[in-house]
């Protein structure tokens, strides 16, 4: 891996990151670059409307929560996630490999907060070695089905298996979607859905049907909000989580500090100065 260091300001040198990225992936996957560069266009911002962006003041933002999507390939992650970030449907969507990031600034209590989605490959081969790099410091899990596959339902033990083994087990908020509802009803689908509801009570987590296709879009959004919302009550993104560690950071008022982990704090000896972590 290279690693680069940039912030949101420095268009020239993430517009080049993101085109080397793309060079290096039609090279690997061999597909022609001018596909590539179309794919820059559709999916990532130009220089200009970053700039745009910036002016407009929806760049700025006091933290960020990272939110992984995993599910089977094909259930709708890419149009779920293309669909809360820029409420449009995608005309078209293609596999997705390795990742997708997409980002949205939400204002929540008066807080701007950047929610980051990890829409992930749902297929192994595009998958690989990377999968620790996607939940690496991930605040939140969201799991999607498609309610007219059975199978993608009888997937998600073993997305919750991966979860797990890369530390969002059960304390991480963590959300199911079943996804494709305009595509109900069918008899199937009905009895897969209460099995939905039992798998989602058995492991804490809130069950929600939508539609990212026509119309869907409020539902899509008001899903993604909510998880926004608990990971802001919960005190997540003022810290970085190292792994197997906490990375303390100083809480900006005392009120920070009793949202955070009261198993997260600590009170520096010689200033006093109340430290917490994000998780
Ligand atoms: N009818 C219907 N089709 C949908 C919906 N969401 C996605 N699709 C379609 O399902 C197909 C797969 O959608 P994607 O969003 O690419 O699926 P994905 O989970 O990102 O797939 P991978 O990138 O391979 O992991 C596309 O043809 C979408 O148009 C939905 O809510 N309803």
């Amino acid at each position: 891996f290279s690693f680069i260091e940039t912030n949101g300001r420095q268009t020239s040198v993430l517009e080049a990151v993101v085109k080397s990225s793309m060079d290096m992936m039609s090279k690997q996957h061999q597909f022609p670059l001018a596909a590539s560069q179309a794919l820059i266009s559709s999916q990532y911002l130009t220089g200009a409307q970053v700039r745009e962006m910036h002016s407009a003041g929806s760049l700025s933002y006091s933290r960020t929560f990272k939110i992984v999507v995993v599910g089977d390939s094909g259930v709708g992650k890419t149009s779920l996630t293309y669909c809360f970030c820029t409420g449009q449907w995608p005309s078209a969507t293609q596999t997705t490999i390795g990742v997708d990031f997409r980002e949205r600034v939400l204002d929540i209590d008066g807080e701007k907060i950047k929610v980051q989605l990890w829409d992930t490959a749902g297929q192994e081969r595009f998958r690989k070695s990377m999968v620790q790099h996607y939940y690496r410091d991930a605040h939140a899990a969201v799991f999607v089905y498609d309610v007219s596959d059975v199978a993608s339902f009888r997937s998600l033990p073993v997305w919750l298996e991966e979860c797990r083994q890369n530390s969002l087990g059960p304390d991480t908020p963590r959300v199911l979607i079943g996804n494709k509802v305009d595509l109900l009803p069918s008899v199937t689908a009905a009895s897969v859905m209460e099995q939905a509801r039992h798998l989602a009570e058995v492991h804490g987590m809130p069950f929600h049907l939508c539609s990212a296709r026509g119309g869907g879009g409020e539902r899509v959004d008001a899903i993604f909000t909510a998880l926004a919302v608990q990971l802001k009550r919960q005190g997540c993104g003022r810290g970085r989580r190292v792994a197997g560690s906490f990375k303390l950071t100083k809480a900006k008022a005392d009120s920070d500090c009793k949202a955070a982990c009261k198993d997260c704090k600590a009170v520096c000896k010689d200033c006093k100065a109340v430290w917490a972590c994000s998780c």
